[in-house]
């Protein structure tokens, strides 16, 4: 459970589904880090970019599960919302947090989980993990398969 852990916010890492957050805006002109938020400015934040800098992230553009799994592979500490810090902010952070963030993360646990334990897969063709831009960010090609019930 520990390795799906990983998978998924390693999938969330390096293919989050939105680039950007929702755009934001400042009520009054704030200074920040030396620069100047104009009042009603959009602000945007590079999500995906986050997510794949080298100063934080070791090889960004590998899919590697592995780094978020304790030294001992028990356990998976990752803090999503970013209260302690933003090493990546796939639904955001602060008050326009995504609020179903938690729900989120559960849905894709249990569909992954359950969609390996209960199926064989069998790929039929070439995935291509090239992000395509819809509503939200898509794979070019994505994965067809032939599933087969698994017999327990
Ligand atoms: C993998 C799944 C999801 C991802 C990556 C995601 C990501 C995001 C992001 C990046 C934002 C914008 C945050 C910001 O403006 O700073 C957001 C907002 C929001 N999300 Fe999600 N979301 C997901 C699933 C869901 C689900 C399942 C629901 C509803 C059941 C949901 C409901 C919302 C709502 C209502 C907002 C607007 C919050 C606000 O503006 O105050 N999201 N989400």
């Amino acid at each position: 459970m520990s390795y799906l852990k990983g998978v998924i916010l390693e999938g969330l890492r390096r293919h989050p589904p939105a680039h950007f957050v929702l755009p934001h805006a400042v009520s009054e002109d704030v200074v920040l880090g030396g620069h100047l938020v104009p009042k009603n400015g959009s602000v945007n934040f590079m999500v995906a970019e986050m997510g794949w800098d080298p100063k934080v992230w070791e090889d960004p553009m590998e899919f590697k599960p592995e780094r978020f799994i304790n030294g001992d592979g028990s356990k998976v500490e990752f803090d999503v919302s970013g209260n302690r810090e933003i090493k990546m902010m796939p639904f955001g952070v602060g008050r326009r947090i995504c609020p179903a963030h938690a729900l989120a993360m559960l849905h894709l646990e249990y569909f992954v989980a359950n969609l390996v334990w209960k199926f064989e897969w069998n790929k039929v063709n070439d995935v291509d993990l090239s992000e395509v831009q819809e509503f939200t960010v898509v794979m070019k090609n994505p994965l067809h398969s032939c599933l087969t019930l698994r017999k327990h």
